[in-house]
Order: C-alpha cells, then structure tokens, then sequence
C-alpha cells in the first residue's frame, strides 16, 4: 500500500509544514520533545482551527483541505489520543458505540470488542480498566467508526515494559485484521519498532 500525508498549520506562535510518504500500513512518526508531532496529527484530524491536509491512500484522495475543507467528524480518520478520554459515565460498550453512527456496516461494536478481547468488560466504566484495559477501549471506539486512517498519539505512555508488550499485538491486529493504516507518535523508538514498518523523523525547525 502507499500512504502519502501532508499537513500544515499552526497553533500560537508555532508553525508547521510537514509531509511524508511510506509504503508501510504503520508509520512511526517520530522527533524531538516540541517538534509538531501531535500538532502534524491534529492537523490531519481537523482538530486545528489554523491548518490544512493532504490524504491519499493507494492513490485514492481521502481528504484534501485544498480542494474542500471538511470538519474533523466527517474525515474517516480515528484519533486516539494520548490520555485515552473515555466517557468516565458511560460503560465500556457505550464508549465504543459512541462513534458507531459514523461509522458504516463492516464492523459493529461486538466485532470491535471482540478485536480487542473486551468480552467480560462491556458493563464496566473506565474507572474499573486498567490503563492497557482502557487503551484497547479507545482503540476499539475508534475502529467503530470505521476509519480509514487511524492516528495514535503516544499509545503506550504510561504503560510498563511488560503492558506495552501486551498491548502490541493489539496494534498489530488493527493493522492487519482490521486492515487499516495507521500512524504512530512515540519518543520511544523501541515502542514503534514493535509495530512500524517505517519509522518517519520531524525535525525541529526544518519541517517538510
Ligand atoms: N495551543 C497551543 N498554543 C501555542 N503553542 C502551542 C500550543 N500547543 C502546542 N504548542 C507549541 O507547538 C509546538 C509543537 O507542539 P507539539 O505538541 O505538536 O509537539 P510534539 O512534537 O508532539 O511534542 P512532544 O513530543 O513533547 O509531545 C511546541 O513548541 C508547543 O509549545
């Protein structure tokens, strides 16, 4: 597969102007502490009011801000972010239902609890997960949507040695299970080395 990715923006004083190109399913993105990673995957999430992007995937345009500028909740792009942010007043299965009515008819919220082993947790609430327990609900709400591209900022920050490596395999089963392209930001390369076929390094102050 090919993905080719462009986003530039700003956010204060800070500016960025950033783009790569990968033939793997999972990028690793990574740079120094300041660098613009998150601000690189907001702007492709449409989460920056100052930004624009450029998504194509096997020559197909998913998203160009050039072309027509679409709000973050109609790009098919998941978004997990680095705090996780379940609902803490809704149970496991409500979170991930949560986004399923963006979502299209591939796969529901029981196929995405069953992805990510959450049978058993479905009438929890976040409070009572684990931090991995509570990655993989993140991960299964955003596939309930249905992404085609999915975004993971800093996924195993938090986690132990031993948690990261039970985490992994999750990864890799949205990756090649669910199919679905994905970049990872992480300061730690041994992280991504888990999962990325391709690590992609921003720089400080020579974006692009
Ligand atoms: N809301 C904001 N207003 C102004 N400047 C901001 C804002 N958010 C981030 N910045 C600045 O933008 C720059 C890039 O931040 P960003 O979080 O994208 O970097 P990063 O590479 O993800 O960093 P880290 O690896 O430390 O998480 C930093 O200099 C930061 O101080």
């Amino acid at each position: 597969m090919k993905l080719a990715c462009q986003a530039k923006g700003r956010r204060g004083a800070f500016a960025f102007d950033f783009a790569f190109e990968s033939r793997h399913r999972a990028v690793a993105l990574v740079g120094p502490s300041g660098c613009g990673k998150t601000s690189f995957l907001h702007g492709l999430a449409g989460l920056l009011k100052h930004g624009s992007a450029r998504i194509q995937i096997d020559g197909d345009l998913l998203l160009d801000d050039g072309i027509d500028r679409r709000p973050a909740h109609q790009r098919r792009i998941g978004y997990v972010f680095q705090d996780v942010r379940l609902f803490p007043h809704l149970t496991v299965r409500q979170n991930i239902a949560f986004s399923q009515p963006y979502g299209g008819d591939r796969l529901t919220v029981a196929e995405a609890l069953h992805l990510m082993d959450l049978e058993g947790f479905e009438d929890r609430r976040p409070a009572a997960l684990s931090g991995g327990e509570a990655r993989r609900v993140a991960l299964a709400r955003a596939l309930a949507a249905k992404p085609r591209l999915l975004l993971l900022d800093e996924p195993f920050t938090g986690l132990d040695a031993s948690r990261r490596e039970r985490l992994a395999p999750y990864l890799m089963r949205l990756r090649d299970q669910a199919d679905l392209p994905m970049i990872l930001v992480s300061h730690d390369p041994r992280d991504l080395d888990l999962i990325a076929g391709e690590t992609v390094v921003m720089g400080v102050g020579d974006p692009g």
